[in-house]
């Protein structure tokens, strides 16, 4: 009983909260949000079919229930396109006495929207589909994603991701962040666009810079952003082009494929020609041929594979694009190459404002004119603000952090240069042999 009283309050509020929101867009978000439960909302998924054979009698019947029960009505009315749609919640408590004392009470809710039947084409053709896109896009924000990682080489096992990184948490140059933003936003709604120009809806990103520059911080930041699950593709521990195959079949529409360090499968494409020399054997030859190499992948990426499916982003990373196999670098292989580098003034900001909550701090010139001078990665940055609550310590150890990193550069600097004065006195005086006692240098 007490859960059915608060069910009622619950919907009370809601309705006074919906009388007061004018937006028709808001006052929709409200119905869904608020009053359309879980199993109510999957029910409605279930099929524009079953809502149409019943609202062709203007009335919207989700679920039936027994009239003698107790029962609770909620009514709102929502106003789309100039147009009145009234929307009833039926919230009804229903015992279930047996005959062994064991009853149990059962919460029954259904839905019911009416309108005028002059406005049926409107609730059929657009509105119905509107709610049903507003409660899917609430569902999607609101699951939990999930990773997914390649085992046995041929099988994805999914974990819960609650990867906090956000576009607003990573820090980056804002330029490049909105551009991507901007790049996401607009493959999400051009379903239309890749049908008519006959390519597979799919979209690739390229990321490259040193380690802890925020790569993978990057790849949550876009998964958390679309709503999409991740496959994060382990290619070292496939063993063939056919379990290759399976693996991308196996993965659902909406995802992120995600191969890491790709300048590691340069191995892969030398696999792929080394295994030019054993083809006496019949057998071996046959597994060489199905063993997976960075063709057979951008293959099975670009081919058909890639129409298997739909809203697919594709994302290798790498800390060294210069390794990069120029298959991969090809126009039109990958549509956005994104630098991550190392931290900026910017950027750094960004860390302060996430680990410390604050705009500005007496140290920021000193930080920033030090973080211009210096070589250091958001990921360092981040762990030394990570370290110590105190923002004044926190910002003092990263100040300390900076000196010594601009000392050590100042120190390589001046062995590099002695070192090179010395193979510049060799190369006039080729006898002083002895000149060579200082460390090698890499020119
Ligand atoms: N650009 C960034 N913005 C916000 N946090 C960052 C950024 N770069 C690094 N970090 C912090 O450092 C940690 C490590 O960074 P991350 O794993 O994203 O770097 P990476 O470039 O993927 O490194 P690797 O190449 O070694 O995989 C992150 O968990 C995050 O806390």
């Amino acid at each position: 009983m007490a859960s059915y009283d608060k069910v009622i309050e619950s919907y009370k509020k809601t309705i006074t909260t919906a009388a007061s929101v004018a937006a028709s867009l808001m006052l929709v978000r409200g119905v869904v949000n608020e009053l359309v439960p879980y199993e109510v909302r999957d029910l409605l998924f279930s099929g524009i079919g079953y809502l149409r054979s019943n609202i062709l009698q203007q009335r919207l019947r989700v679920s039936s229930m027994d009239e003698n029960d107790k029962m609770m009505r909620a009514e709102m009315t929502d106003i789309y396109d100039g147009t009145e749609f009234k929307w009833c919640l039926i919230c009804q408590e229903k015992s279930n006495d047996s005959s062994n004392g064991s009853g149990y009470q059962q919460e029954l809710h259904s839905y019911e929207v009416s309108f005028h039947k002059k406005h049926k084409e409107k609730a059929l053709q657009s509105y119905l589909p509107f709610i049903l896109a507003t409660a899917k896009a609430i569902k999607d924000q609101e699951r939990t994603l999930r990773i997914f990682m390649n085992e046995y080489s041929d099988t994805w096992s999914p974990i819960d991701l609650h990867h906090p990184s956000t576009f607003d948490t990573l820090a980056m140059d804002q330029k490049l962040k909105q551009s991507i933003i901007d790049d996401l936003n607009r493959f999400i709604k051009r379903k239309d666009y890749y049908k008519r120009i006959g390519k597979a809806w799919k979209r690739g990103y390229l990321l490259y810079g040193p380690p802890g520059t925020g790569k993978s911080s990057l790849i949550a930041a876009m998964a958390n952003h679309l709503r999409f699950d991740i496959y994060d593709l382990e290619l070292t521990e496939v063993n063939s082009n056919s379990d290759l195959r399976r693996l991308l079949v196996g993965m659902s529409n909406r995802s992120i494929l995600v191969v890491e360090d790709i300048d590691c499968t340069i191995e892969l494409k030398q696999r792929e020609e080394g295994d030019e020399s054993d083809k006496s054997n019949s057998t071996e030859e046959k597994k060489g041929e199905d063993k997976v190499t960075l063709s057979g992948l951008l293959n099975f990426v670009d081919g058909l594979w890639s129409t298997t499916g739909e809203e697919r982003i594709i994302i290798f990373t790498t800390n060294y694009k210069e390794r990069l196999d120029s298959a991969l670098l090809r126009p039109g292989r990958m549509d956005m190459h994104i630098h991550m580098g190392y931290c900026t003034p910017e950027s750094f900001r960004i860390l302060a404002n996430n680990y410390h909550s604050i705009d500005y701090h007496v140290t920021y010139p000193e930080i920033e004119e030090l973080i211009k001078e210096v070589t250091v990665t958001p990921a360092e940055v981040a762990e030394v603000l990570m370290r110590n609550d105190d923002t004044n310590v926190a910002l003092q150890d990263l100040v300390d952090l900076l000196k010594s990193k601009k000392k050590d550069a100042n120190v390589i600097k001046t062995e590099n240069k002695d070192a090179n004065d010395q193979l510049d006195e060799l190369s006039k005086n080729p006898n002083s042999g002895e000149l060579f006692t200082s460390p090698a240098v890499d020119r």
